[in-house]
């Protein structure tokens, strides 16, 4: 059997890189497990050191595919709590081939009703890596105090405290902050546009920067470009 790797070992395969994220979303022509597991490789032949993936089809498909460190969660449903929103759904993410196991750490309530110290206790208990996904600094204090390998500001944006915060691009303030003080690496992730962007978050202590939209949307990102075009900017 294979052993998982070590926790510091990929973390510290991690160390300065760039994380691709492949993700469709419900009912989107690209949301097919082999096509993610393709999304991955053009990532990892670009340059990508790590993968972010989602849902337990997905995983399997790009584990069997690279060896890349791969981070992994399961979004059940779209509202509050979603990513990863229990210790069953981390679990299934750790046993369907992720390295780290992506979950939601923000302070609001969870489905099962259960803290979210269960769901860290028993991916760490497994023998996997969190990745605490929070919105706030003190969500990210919580995280590492409870035993989170990374902490990432995914969330940030995206939680009715911080909603203000979206149309200001990438919360590298908040990667700066928690890089400050936290003993454990901070992943900056969330509207990381441009490559410059990606750069300034690792000179702002990130340890790691994930994008995702910006390179494997291709949705999104013809909507940017269909949006100036019908505004007639150049
Ligand atoms: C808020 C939420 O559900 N974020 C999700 C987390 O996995 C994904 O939808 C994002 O694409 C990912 O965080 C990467 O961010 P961006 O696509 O902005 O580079």
């Amino acid at each position: 059997m294979n052993e998982r790797p070590t926790a510091t070992g990929v973390v510290e395969r991690l160390r300065g890189t760039l994380i691709v994220s492949c993700q469709a979303y419900p009912g989107e022509p690209m949301r097919d497990p082999d096509t993610m597991r393709r999304v991955a490789l053009a990532a990892r032949d670009g340059g990508a050191a790590g993968i972010r993936a989602q849902g337990l089809d997905d995983l399997r498909a790009v584990r069997g595919a690279l060896d890349l460190p791969l981070i992994g969660l399961w979004k059940d449903g779209a509202e509050g709590v979603y990513i990863t929103p229990t210790a069953r759904h981390a679990l299934a993410v750790l046993d369907a081939g992720a390295d780290v196991v992506a979950l939601d750490a923000t302070d609001r309530p969870r489905p099962d009703g259960r803290p979210l110290a269960a769901s860290i206790d028993a991916v760490r208990a497994a023998g996997g890596l969190v990745m605490a996904d929070v919105s706030t600094y003190e969500e990210g204090v919580r995280a590492a105090a409870l035993g989170a390998h990374l902490v990432g500001t995914t969330l940030s944006g995206y939680t009715p405290a911080t909603y203000d915060r979206k149309a200001a691009g990438p919360d590298l303030d908040l990667v700066a902050r928690l890089a400050g003080t936290l003993d454990v690496p901070v992943v900056a992730e969330g509207r990381i546009h441009t490559p410059a962007q990606a750069a300034e978050a690792l000179e702002r202590g990130a340890h790691a920067v994930v994008v995702g939209t910006a390179i494997t949307h291709p949705t999104t990102l013809t909507g940017w470009f269909a949006a100036a075009v019908a505004s007639g900017r150049v």
